[in-house]
């Protein structure tokens, strides 16, 4: 069984995903493989710099990624341009590793993916869950983890589906409202269940 596990930026995705990694089970994730895939002997990266000029490098060649996500989060057009040159190495890539972990036995498999559902991906998982934090919650969490002014963390949220609607297209909701430690056993339970279900 392979779960799309989503949220809002800053819902708590990687934080339930690191719990999900202590059980032993395996996590595919989106953001990590999105940081290899624009490394400079990739060929994304020259595509990239094609489009969005070597202003967005840093001194040693590789993506200011800061100053990028400056751009791209800011305007919509340039965002889809990036996400069309980022997304089809990202979707590879993780259904390579997916599937390597299903043929070496694994019964459970689990993608994070931020945009699972903006970018319409939920044919690659058979359940999607979801973390949830009310809008408030993620603003806070946003501003706080990246320093970000209150202007620049709502750009970043306004890039994305809102959290109230993902929540009405997911199977199941994580809530993470509250503290670590509910929300792990909040997570421990649901993979108990699931794990019954494998
Ligand atoms: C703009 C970039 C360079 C900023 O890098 P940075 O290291 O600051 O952020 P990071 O990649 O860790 O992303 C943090 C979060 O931002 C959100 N996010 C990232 N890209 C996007 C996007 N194109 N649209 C909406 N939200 C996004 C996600 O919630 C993600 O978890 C980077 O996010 C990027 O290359 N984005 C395009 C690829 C993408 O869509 N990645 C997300 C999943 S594949
Ligand atoms: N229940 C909680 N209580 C307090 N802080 C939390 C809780 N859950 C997550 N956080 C904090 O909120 C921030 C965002 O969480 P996390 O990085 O897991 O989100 P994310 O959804 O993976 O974000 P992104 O979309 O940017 O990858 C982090 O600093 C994390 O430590």
């Amino acid at each position: 069984m392979i779960i799309g596990l989503t949220g809002g930026i800053a819902t708590g995705k990687s934080t339930v995903s690191n719990i999900i990694k202590s059980q032993g089970i395996p996590v595919v994730d989106a953001d990590i493989i999105s940081r290899e895939v624009v490394m400079p002997e990739k060929e994304a990266y020259e595509k990239i710099v094609a489009c969005f000029g070597e202003q967005i490098l840093n001194d040693d060649k590789t993506i200011n990624r800061a100053g990028l996500g400056e751009i791209i989060f800011n305007d919509s057009e340039k965002r889809t341009m990036l996400n069309d040159i980022v997304h089809p190495a990202v979707r590879k890539e993780m259904r390579r590793q997916a599937d390597a972990y299903l043929r070496s036995g694994e019964s459970l498999v689990v993608m994070d993916i931020p945009l699972l559902f903006e970018s319409k991906l939920t044919h690659m998982v058979d359940r999607t869950w979801l973390v949830y934090a009310t809008p408030e919650i993620q603003l806070q969490r946003l501003m706080k983890r990246d320093h970000f002014s209150e202007k620049q963390a709502m750009s970043r949220i306004h890039s994305q589906m809102p959290i109230n609607e993902k929540k009405e297209l997911a199977d199941v909701v994580i809530m993470n409202n509250g503290s670590l430690s509910e929300l792990e056993n909040n997570v421990l339970s649901l993979l108990k269940q699931t794990e019954k279900q494998t």
